[in-house]
């Protein structure tokens, strides 16, 4: 959420976070360096739709003002929060090398290549993140109870990526004795969802590129549009197998059944208006396919709702919410049938996918606790990849203003920081975002107007055979005629010669 060294009471009470990078002193964004400079925070000011009715009630409103108000806009191809970094996509002493990051199917990834992946995540839920600490409470007590003591916590890597999720999704606290506002989300049910996530899983694989300290690691990803009631990933060498003594755990030879949860006290945090903090509880819980109550989610998406949901040409559409009908996102995103018809009772693509999981990663403020989660996003992110490239979208169908608070074009995602918009990341992700997909699509069928097109060329076609035809039946007539025997192949030639020779 912000980093360690601007959360003290001064950073805090100053507004500004404008951090020098490591090796400047007393250069705030490395300014003498040219890599930024510390400038007012810009926030947006458009209106929302009418899904949060509240004012002044919720520190993400206007995120992240709140909290701060200056940062560091750097120059270049740098970024981060003191603009000591490269822009994701770029490496080297000045940010000039162009680095490259390919996601691939986790299926298709070497034993070996599975057995790292799973110990890199392993050693990010035990890694403190180096650089970001979490709120544990609402800024109204963010001083504590002496009014010096900053309430905010160490978080290890993968946690930090669980309580970023709770964050954007947590209800509005209005107050003791009174229920929290549940009619919000900043990073679901709304044009954002796409960008958020991308972003979510940004940060992720770049903290775990530094923790690794190699900038080509890739997350890779899980295709779950296999149909079906079997999770193929769900074995002991990558996620996890089912536990033979109780359906809803893991089994113990993954080292995900020692793996403990964050963010699971959602009581206290709606009745007492807390914040997740660091402390683990309990283990993930996981059966696939196990819903008996919900035979709609007993089974994964096909195939071909992937290939159905990126024929829909509208990225999004008003009331740019849940609800939305010939929605790309509300399609994707799985509140919509995969043809994009909006049904109420419909759980298709990524929202069944979570609910195929039955437990800790089918409930929204628990989900990203089981790990199938990163691969869920990194697919549903290659989706939305795929459609980019597909349909070239210009930024403006992205929505300027009228989505529910949090998805506005440019608005600044909650809770990221240094502060970054969803337009920022309605991109595609090879060009802009340094990294790309190792997938196959299913074969793009034709537009009307290539159909229209082939139709011409091949009248044509017809055409000028019908013609030639003609043209050859006509000149062997009038041979004939001359008492000549028919022609073959290349007689035709020598007698268009004489022929064309003799006429005077
Ligand atoms: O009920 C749904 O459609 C549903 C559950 C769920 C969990 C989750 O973590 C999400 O990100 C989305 C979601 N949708
Ligand atoms: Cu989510």
């Amino acid at each position: 959420q912000f980093p360690r060294e601007c959360v003290t009471p001064e950073g805090l009470r100053s507004g500004q976070c404008c951090p020098s990078p490591p090796g400047l002193n007393n250069d705030p964004c490395g300014a003498s360096a040219g890599r930024g400079q510390c400038v007012p925070v810009s926030v947006d000011a458009r209106p929302h739709g009418p899904q949060y009715p509240h004012d002044g009630r919720d520190d993400r409103e206007r995120w992240p003002i709140r909290f701060f108000n200056r940062t560091c806009q750097c120059n270049g191809n740098f970024s981060g929060y003191n603009c000591g970094r490269c822009k994701h996509g770029w490496t080297g002493p000045n940010c000039e090398q162009r680095v490259s990051v390919v996601r691939r199917n986790v299926m298709q990834l070497s034993a070996d290549e599975k057995r790292r992946f799973v110990n890199a995540l392993d050693q990010a839920k035990r890694t403190v993140h180096p650089e970001l600490v979490i709120a544990t409470r609402r800024y109204a007590e963010i001083f504590g109870p002496d009014g010096n003591t900053v309430q905010f916590e160490n978080v290890t890597i993968y946690n930090y990526f669980v309580w970023s999720h709770y964050y954007s999704v947590s209800k509005t606290f209005l107050g003791p004795g009174q229920a929290s506002f549940g009619g919000v989300d900043f990073s679901h049910e709304g044009p954002g969802f796409l960008t958020w996530h991308r972003y979510h899983l940004l940060q992720l694989e770049t903290d775990m590129q530094d923790m690794l300290r190699d900038p080509s690691f890739a997350l890779p990803y899980w295709n779950f549009a296999i149909g079906g009631n079997t999770c193929d990933i769900c074995t002991d060498d990558l996620m996890g197998a089912r536990s033979n003594f109780d359906m809803n755990s893991l089994s113990a030879n993954s080292i995900f059944s020692q793996w403990r949860v964050v963010c699971e006290s959602v009581n206290d945090y709606d009745t007492l208006g807390t914040i997740c903090n660091s402390t683990e509880t309990a283990p993930i819980r996981r059966n696939p396919a196990g819903n008996v109550n919900r035979p709609m989610v007993q089974r994964l998406p096909e195939p071909q709702d992937v290939a159905d949901c990126l024929q829909v040409t509208t990225f999004d559409t008003p009331p740019y919410y849940s609800t939305s009908s010939e929605s790309f996102r509300n399609t994707i995103e799985g509140y919509s049938a995969p043809q994009g018809n909006y049904d109420p009772i419909v759980r298709s693509l990524h929202n069944l996918a979570h609910l195929f999981l039955n437990g800790t990663g089918g409930q929204t403020h628990l989900s990203p606790n089981d790990p199938i989660f990163v691969l869920l996003h990194t697919f549903t992110d290659a989706v939305f990849d795929e459609w980019l490239r597909r349909h070239s979208p210009d930024s403006s169908v992205y929505p300027e203003e009228n989505a529910p608070i949090g998805h506005n074009r440019g608005y600044n995602m909650v809770p990221f920081w240094p502060p970054v918009t969803n337009a920022e990341m309605f991109v595609t992700a090879p060009e802009n975002l340094g990294y790309s997909y190792e997938a196959q699509w299913p074969a793009q069928p034709f537009t009307l107007t290539e159909i229209i097109t082939m139709a011409i060329v091949a009248a044509l076609v017809v055409v000028a055979v019908i013609f030639a035809a003609t043209t050859c039946a006509l000149r062997a007539r009038s041979y004939r005629m001359e008492g000549h025997q028919p022609l073959l192949g290349d007689q035709y030639q020598r007698y268009d010669d004489e022929k064309s020779q003799s006429v005077v």
